[in-house]
């Protein structure tokens, strides 16, 4: 059997599968939440089984160190089945990686440089790749960039419009991430219509914790709502989403917020949670139950950001084939679905509130059948994509 070892080093979490390449089948899975946190843990799924683990993990050193532990104590063992290789998510790749790439000192020099432009995730991602050839010296790493998939986006699109100097030497563009699974659900979206993925103009929707809407022309990344970092576009479960860059100038002048206390506010006091005090969807829609003003306000804010990006992306497109629901979010509100859409009967889009409300963990329509366009729910596999891709590297 060849196993491949895929891990997601997220800013806070640190998610990883064991995937048999020849079957795709998951041989185990787990999620270190809460990195750094006081409650961290560890959570380890095999054959079903949930094993759960309370434990200090300071950093992705340490998550690493607890998934090994967890593989020795509820298997499958490591040590008797290697893996044959391990792919890494990288979130930044810059300019510089636009392909799944093996892991040289080289490369992770370059990675480092680029945690300027990331500095929430890919010094945890480094942290990761160490450990794990650490771990296995003698077998291929790959790296996977959420960067990668957005290479094909225009310079129109990919611009900003600054002294084109002052841009050009601090590397300041539009870069887009979560690619590795606007990738993996454009593809899926058109196996699933039974339609060639050349043929299609998609508005892929990753609503996670953090979200992407991207503009997938015949495959390929035209436009996408994240930039140069993973904090503009939509409103996210903590990140602002954009905002006027003059408000910051604003906060910095008469608030007495520097530099630090920027970041902190737009990534991490921002979104939902600056909105309503939740973070969660599921939380968020039980407060708009409740009668919660203030919840209402955020939905509210987080469904317009939302219809403006479609109304946008449209017309980028020219014409829209297939519309597209993923992540946490996507995947799973259907109230979320609904809003978005709500007024885009002028695009020739109608939902079938029944087909929406189904639950399930396959790809599904929730379009009428004469609607002009398809709206899909397509659950995401980052984790499937990069060990497809980290194989493809190796062959
Ligand atoms: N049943 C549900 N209804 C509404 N939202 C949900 C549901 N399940 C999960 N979510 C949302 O999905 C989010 C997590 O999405 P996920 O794609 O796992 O995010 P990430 O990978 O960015 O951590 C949660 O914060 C929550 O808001
Ligand atoms: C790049 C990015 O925003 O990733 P995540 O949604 O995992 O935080
Ligand atoms: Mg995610």
């Amino acid at each position: 059997m060849r196993a491949v070892l895929v891990i997601n080093s997220g800013s806070s979490s640190f998610k990883y599968q064991l995937i048999d390449s020849d079957s795709e089948q998951v041989l185990a899975s787990g999620l270190v939440e809460r990195i750094g946190d006081e409650n961290s843990g560890i959570t380890h799924t095999v054959e079903g089984t949930k094993h759960r683990r309370e434990l200090e993990i300071a950093d992705h050193t340490a998550g690493f160190a607890a998934m090994m532990d967890a593989f020795s104590e509820f298997g499958p063992s490591l040590q008797d089945d290697p893996p044959t290789v391990v792919g890494h998510r990288v979130v930044h790749g810059g300019q510089r990686f636009f392909e799944p790439t093996i892991i040289t000192d080289l490369v992770k020099i370059n990675i480092e440089d680029l945690s300027e432009l990331a500095p929430l995730h890919n010094p945890g991602g480094l942290q990761g790749i160490n450990a794990a050839q650490q771990q296995f010296p003698d077998i291929p790493h790959v790296a996977v960039f959420d960067t990668a998939f957005h290479q094909t986006i225009p310079a129109a699109a990919y611009t900003y419009a600054i002294d084109r100097a002052v841009a050009e030497r601090h590397r300041v563009r539009k870069y887009g991430f979560h690619g590795t699974s606007h990738q993996f659900v454009s593809g899926a979206a058109a196996t699933f219509l039974e339609r060639p993925l050349a043929d299609l103009r998609q508005i892929v929707f990753h609503l996670g914790n953090g979200a992407s809407v991207t503009a997938i022309d015949g495959g390929k990344s035209v436009e996408t709502s994240m930039g140069m970092t993973p904090i503009p576009g939509l409103v996210m479960g903590t990140r602002s989403g954009d905002v006027d860059p003059g408000v910051l100038l604003h906060l910095m002048r008469h608030a007495r917020m520097d530099v630090d206390d920027i970041d902190n506010l737009l990534n991490k006091r921002s979104g939902v949670l600056g909105l309503s005090g939740h973070t969660d969807m599921r939380d968020l829609s039980d407060a708009i139950d409740a009668g919660d003003d203030k919840a209402r306000e955020a939905f509210d804010v987080y469904i317009h950001r939302l219809r403006l990006y479609l109304g946008a992306y449209a017309s980028v497109l020219g014409g829209v084939d297939v519309i597209v629901f993923t992540a946490g979010v996507g995947e799973n509100s259907d109230v979320v679905r609904a809003a978005v859409l709500e007024k885009a009967g002028f695009l020739g889009v109608r939902i079938d509130p029944e087909r929406n409300a189904v639950r399930s963990h396959d790809a599904r329509r929730i379009s009428t059948d004469d609607s002009a366009i398809d709206v899909l729910v397509v659950p995401t596999n980052e984790e499937l994509e990069i060990a497809r891709q980290a194989v493809a590297a190796i062959s």
